[in-house]
């Protein structure tokens, strides 16, 4: 960036290089700064103990979540600081569960586009500006890109889902230190079929119903061309497509550039690595686990094809593996006579020949009976759907269910921990989707692992990032499972299936060592890496100033 250049108002308009209060007198004098502040000088430490104090009046977690964002717009060095210092209480407020509610108000909320690229399906021509645009000048390594057509479990939001782009973006500084200013939110303005937003006045993107097939698909293409001619080192981070999309779109690009669908790939690792931390705990072997997909999507069988390779990593045969997996959505069991099953749906699928009485299940607790799963997984966005029932059946047929449910925010969870473990006696071994709160149940508390792709994706992207890897390989996706997956401590009563939010940092850290080592080992490194654990740490970010 051309810090040098800017004067004035210039500088403390910029984001990236306001210090506010915290610019020193001589930067004052350099930067045509005099007499624009007031004149005491603060150093970031107190400027981030003044916000905190501010912060801590706000009533509600959305009022908490806009006072950041104004930190954010106008000085990233101290809203990443004040992340740095508080990321677990930080954390819910900035992402999931808050940011659902500020994308479902983002129209009405607007103060700031927050240095995204807007791109208008209507206007193809206007790609390369608008990026150019955006990036203003700035190097960018790391590009995040929604169409918004499945925000979460919360369904179509357009251009309202720019937001979780940006929030997204703000865990890969705060996790990894990605530098705040080498990144580019992306939204990618195909209409909306929300009946709610194309009626409303102040929606702010397109009043037109969603743009599907060759147009949508070839202004992707265009665009993804587009960043790469312009971003030759960027990293491409795919968020919230809609079912019948992500994967298409990741499977086009994967192959010659480092490309990542978050909700099928990072989810993928992360649940892969609360499989693992489970068995870890409970001393149980992969082999004998029976896992159960709720909700077929993006997620459902993004996580099933990871944790069915992590089954042939550990000695299973491709057809040994799919036997222990079965898939339900909203027709029951998944059967392979269903001519309406999904491309990535289909390999899981099962024969109405192995049951008894295949007609009969077509809901989740008939198939829970049939088939006793070990590990259920939800990411049916179905809310309260893994009942009493279902729990107790799972108890009774494994001494410790593995129980997830991933679907968010919050109020679309298929169940709440504290029941899981009520209804399982305490032997059930739970993680969810969003933060939930310690379960104490018959004397002992229970630490509730988040399952969130966030514990992944920004440790996985440095890796990528550092080591300049030609694409995103399957043995660096495994290896960030596997570094996640080693980090429980199955020796404490109660302990978590996956490390806590408070180690954010250290995890990402050692996700993007073991995820350049990977690429190192596959020679598919274009940056020559003598010491991958010195590289890692150097690129990180350090919000100071
Ligand atoms: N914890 C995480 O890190 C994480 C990551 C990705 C997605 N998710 C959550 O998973 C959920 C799904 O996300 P996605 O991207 O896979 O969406 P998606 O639309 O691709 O998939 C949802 C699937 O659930 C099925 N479904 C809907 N209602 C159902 C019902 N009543 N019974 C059974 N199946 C039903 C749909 O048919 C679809 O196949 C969302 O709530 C999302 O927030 C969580
Ligand atoms: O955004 C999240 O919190 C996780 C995940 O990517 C989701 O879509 O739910
Ligand atoms: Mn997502």
């Amino acid at each position: 960036m051309e810090a040098l250049s800017m004067r004035g108002y210039e500088v403390l308009n910029n984001p990236f290089l306001n210090k506010g209060t915290g610019f020193t007198e001589v930067e004052r004098e350099e930067l045509g700064l005099v007499g624009l502040l007031p004149s005491h000088v603060q150093s970031i430490d107190e400027q981030a103990n003044q916000a905190y104090a501010q912060y801590q009046t706000k009533a509600t977690n959305l009022e908490k979540r806009l006072y950041l964002s104004q930190i954010f717009n106008e000085n990233r060095t101290l809203f990443f600081n004040l992340l740095d210092k508080h990321v677990a209480e930080f954390m819910p407020v900035v992402y999931d569960p808050t940011i659902a509610d500020s994308i479902e108000n983002y129209s009405a909320l607007f103060v700031n586009p927050q240095n995204a690229a807007f791109l208008d399906i209507n206007h193809p021509e206007n790609i390369q500006a608008t990026l150019e645009n955006a990036a203003d000048g700035r190097e960018i390594d790391l590009l995040v890109v929604t169409d918004a057509e499945g925000i979460l479990g919360i369904g179509d939001w357009g251009v309202q889902g720019v937001d979780i782009a940006v929030g997204k973006l703000m865990v890969y500084t705060a996790a990894a230190g990605i530098d705040p200013s080498h990144v580019l939110p992306v939204s990618i303005d195909a209409g909306t079929d929300r009946q709610s937003l194309l009626d409303d006045p102040a929606y702010l993107g397109n009043r037109q119903p969603r743009e599907r097939g060759e147009t949508f698909f070839n202004f992707v293409d265009k665009f993804v061309k587009t960043a790469q001619s312009l971003f030759p080192e960027m990293y491409l981070h795919f968020e919230d497509f809609g079912r019948s999309t992500a994967t298409k779109i990741l499977n086009t690009y994967k192959a010659d550039w480092p490309t990542f669908n978050d909700d099928i790939q990072g989810t993928g690792i992360v649940v892969t690595a609360a499989v693992l931390g489970a068995l870890a705990i409970t001393g149980e072997d992969i082999k004998d686990q029976v896992y159960l997909t709720y909700g077929a999507g993006s997620a459902g069988t993004g996580i099933a094809n990871r944790v069915l390779a992590e089954f042939m990593q550990q000695g299973l045969s491709e057809e040994e593996a799919r036997q222990r997996f079965y898939m339900v959505d909203k027709q029951g069991l998944l059967f392979d006579d269903d001519e309406t099953l999904t491309d990535e749906q289909r390999p899981f699928a099962r024969s109405r020949a192995e049951f008894e009485h295949p007609e009969a299940l077509t809901n989740l607790e008939a198939v829970v009976k049939a088939v006793h799963p070990t590990v259920l997984v939800g990411t049916s966005t179905n809310p309260g759907s893994f009942t009493k029932e279902i729990v107790e059946e799972m108890t009774a047929n494994t001494p410790h269910p593995k129980i997830f449910p991933l679907s968010n925010p919050t109020r679309l969870h298929e169940a709440m921990p504290a029941d899981i473990i009520k209804w399982s006696d305490g032997k059930a071994l739970v993680a969810a989707g969003v933060p939930v709160d310690p379960v104490t149940y018959s004397g002992v508390t229970f630490e509730i692992g988040q399952a969130n792709n966030m514990l992944v994706y920004p440790g996985l992207g440095l890796g990528t990032i550092v080591s300049q890897a030609r694409i995103l390989s399957d043995g660096m996706i495994s290896a960030a499972a596997h570094a996640l997956g080693g980090m429980v401590d199955a020796s404490q009563s109660g302990a978590p299936v996956l490390p806590p939010v408070s180690s954010l940092r250290e995890m990402s850290e050692r996700v993007a060592i073991a995820v350049a080592k990977e690429a190192v080992a596959e020679g598919i490194n274009r940056k020559s890496m003598p010491d991958v654990e010195a590289a890692v740490k150097n690129a990180e970010w350090i919000p100071e100033y």
